[in-house]
């Protein structure tokens, strides 16, 4: 069963497209990636969110018709190439990491490849997620696959540590081979309102990042309103960050839709204003290949494809990946087998 690679309105998204290969417009405009801009606090203050008509919004995402058969199996290998494959617990080790990135190298078993036909498609994760401890492990079991290796940093997940201390974090897992490091805000300063103390401080840690993408994790769920959400992600893509991302996975409440359309409607706005692109990165209680396609659908309608990219789109996700590869086999075999059957580390 090959899958069918042409762009129809049911599959804007061919299989097989290499990454990186689209060019990122919007409203046919060229843009370029991010970088820091100096702090417009009447930017941030004039915000305001119309929280019922997201909330509507966000709600016939999930309801509207989804995507089928083949179309559907293309839109799920290509989550799996969106994926920052995760593994962020008390109790990872060495062992753990190194299983987890065998499986960022093969995602999907054999016999699945085989039957998609999608051998020449060397479909990888697009980063495997880890603590700064296992960095350099990680590094060596990727080697030679261009799997980027992500560092979450900062005192994560509460980014309560000194200054100095999260920026000398920063500088370590870059040394140590990460070229990606998902920092945690303090989020004091978008309760009170601190707009030059966010954005001096993402400021310092997208100067230690260097070369290393930052993914700026606001911590959505301890933002109490929408509007916070919104002024949260505006201050951190004025600082520099290449991406904004929802949550780390430790807060009550994790990466939603109604938070997704506020951050990517953020993003775009700000393309409009400067010119300039920024990443998205919904992680934590993302757990269903049903949810890699509400997400992949509201990138799409709010953003258009360039952001259905890896270099503009990721998910932080530890356990989807199972799920991705139980519904391809249920497309390849029609039946469904047991969870058990797809482990993922
Ligand atoms: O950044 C990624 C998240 O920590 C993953 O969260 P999850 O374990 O709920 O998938």
């Amino acid at each position: 069963m090959a899958l069918q690679q042409e762009n129809s309105a049911h599959s804007p998204v061919p299989a097989h497209t290499p990454s990186g290969s689209i060019p990122v417009t919007l409203h046919g405009r060229e843009l370029i990636p991010n970088r820091r801009i100096p702090l417009d606090v009447s930017w941030v203050e004039d915000i305001r969110v119309n929280t019922s008509a997201v909330e509507r919004r966000a709600a016939s995402i999930p309801a509207r018709r989804s995507v089928k058969k083949d179309y559907q199996a293309a839109w799920l290998l290509r989550a799996i190439s969106c994926m920052d494959l995760t593994t962020l617990s008390g109790d990872d080790s060495a062992e753990r990491v190194k299983r987890l990135c065998a499986k960022a190298r093969r995602p999907l078993q054999d016999h699945l490849v085989q039957a998609l036909g999608i051998e020449d498609l060397h479909l990888t994760t697009g980063a495997v997620c880890v603590y700064h401890a296992f960095v350099e492990t990680a590094v060596k079991a990727l080697e030679g696959s261009g799997i980027r290796v992500a560092a979450v940093s900062t005192g994560f997940p509460a980014g309560l540590s000194p200054l100095e201390t999260r920026v000398e974090e920063i500088r370590r897992s870059v040394e140590a081979g990460a070229s990606e490091i998902d920092i945690v805000i303090t989020r004091a300063h978008v309760f009170n309102g601190e707009w030059n103390a966010l954005y001096d401080e993402v400021a310092a840690f997208k100067e230690a990042c260097g070369p290393a993408h930052m993914k700026a994790i606001l911590g959505t769920g301890d933002l109490l309103t929408l509007r916070n959400v919104a002024r949260a992600s505006w201050v951190a893509m004025m600082a520099g960050s290449d991406f904004i991302k929802t949550s780390t996975g430790k807060e009550a409440v994790n990466a939603t839709l109604p938070v997704s359309l506020v951050m990517v409607r953020a993003i775009r706005e700000y393309a409009e204003r400067t010119g300039m692109s920024v990443g998205y990165k919904p992680a934590g209680g993302i757990k269903t290949a049903k949810q890699a396609l509400d997400w992949m659908a509201l990138m799409k309608d709010e953003l258009g494809r360039p952001w259905l990219e890896p270099t503009l789109f990721r998910y932080g996700a530890s356990s989807m990946l199972g799920d991705i590869e139980r519904q391809l086999e249920h497309h390849v075999t029609g039946r469904y087998s047991a969870t058990y059957r797809h482990p993922v580390a």
